[in-house]
């Protein structure tokens, strides 16, 4: 039995990254493998607890950065490593970059103390791909405001989320290999069609 593959969904706030990973998780499936769809924070019974407290209470940002990863820790523990280890392919909504774009990027801890911290909590585990959803600013901003009451961090002003998508700009050019980026400016249906042809061509290398 191989190893399956990890699969992660980045963006900013509003970027459409919900919207397009039930797609990706059924195409997968129909492509034959078995999909396991899970989410950061949370993804555990644990997890899913101090999601509710990471998106609601105010902390010290090196309070929220340890929660990050206490929940990645389980959910690692708990859920992706044995997925991967069984051969089921992992589609996760967000893992570790979007710790470096959020709390590194928006709220300027200091990346040495992230790099620290994934080295800890996963020194040997990368995302085999990473999809990077992205729409200017506005349009992000614009979509939220229309689709629902916003959380903690949905709350953030402009400037958070500008620090934020060049964070992960800058890490999509660190790491060329593993990331795509997907322009959501375009309607959900041709954006699908993009995706459709770059995980064929995934799953077939
Ligand atoms: N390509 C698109 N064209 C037009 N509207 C879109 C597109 N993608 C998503 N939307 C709309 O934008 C809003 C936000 O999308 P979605 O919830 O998928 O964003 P998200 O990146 O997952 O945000 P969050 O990270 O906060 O959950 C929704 O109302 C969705 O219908
Ligand atoms: C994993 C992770 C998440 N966040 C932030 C980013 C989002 O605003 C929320 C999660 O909400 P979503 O609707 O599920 O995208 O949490 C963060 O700041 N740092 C992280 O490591």
């Amino acid at each position: 039995m191989s190893r399956g593959k990890f699969i992660t969904f980045e963006g900013i706030d509003g970027a459409g990254k919900s919207t397009h990973i039930s797609f990706v998780a059924s195409l997968l499936h129909d492509l034959g493998h078995t999909v396991v769809t899970t989410r950061e924070p949370g993804g555990t019974p644990l997890g899913e607890k101090l999601r509710e407290l990471l998106l609601s209470e105010n902390m010290h940002l090196e309070t929220e950065a340890l929660l990050m990863f206490a929940s990645r820790r389980e959910h690692l523990a708990q859920v992706i490593e044995p997925a991967l280890a069984r051969g089921d392919w992992v589609v996760c909504d967000r893992f570790t970059d979007a710790t470096f774009a959020y709390q590194g990027g928006g709220r300027k801890l200091e990346r040495a103390k992230l790099e620290a911290l994934e080295a800890w909590v996963h020194p040997h585990l990368q995302p085999d791909l990473t999809l990077l959803f992205d729409v200017p600013l506005e349009v992000a901003r614009e979509r939220l405001a229309r689709s629902r009451n916003l959380d903690r961090f949905e709350q953030e002003k402009a400037d958070f989320f500008a620090a934020t998508r060049d964070e992960y700009h800058r890490r999509a050019q660190q790491f060329p290999q593993r990331f795509r980026i997907i322009e959501t400016i375009r309607p959900v249906a041709e954006v699908n069609a993009l995706i459709d042809g770059l995980i064929r061509e995934f799953a077939r290398a």
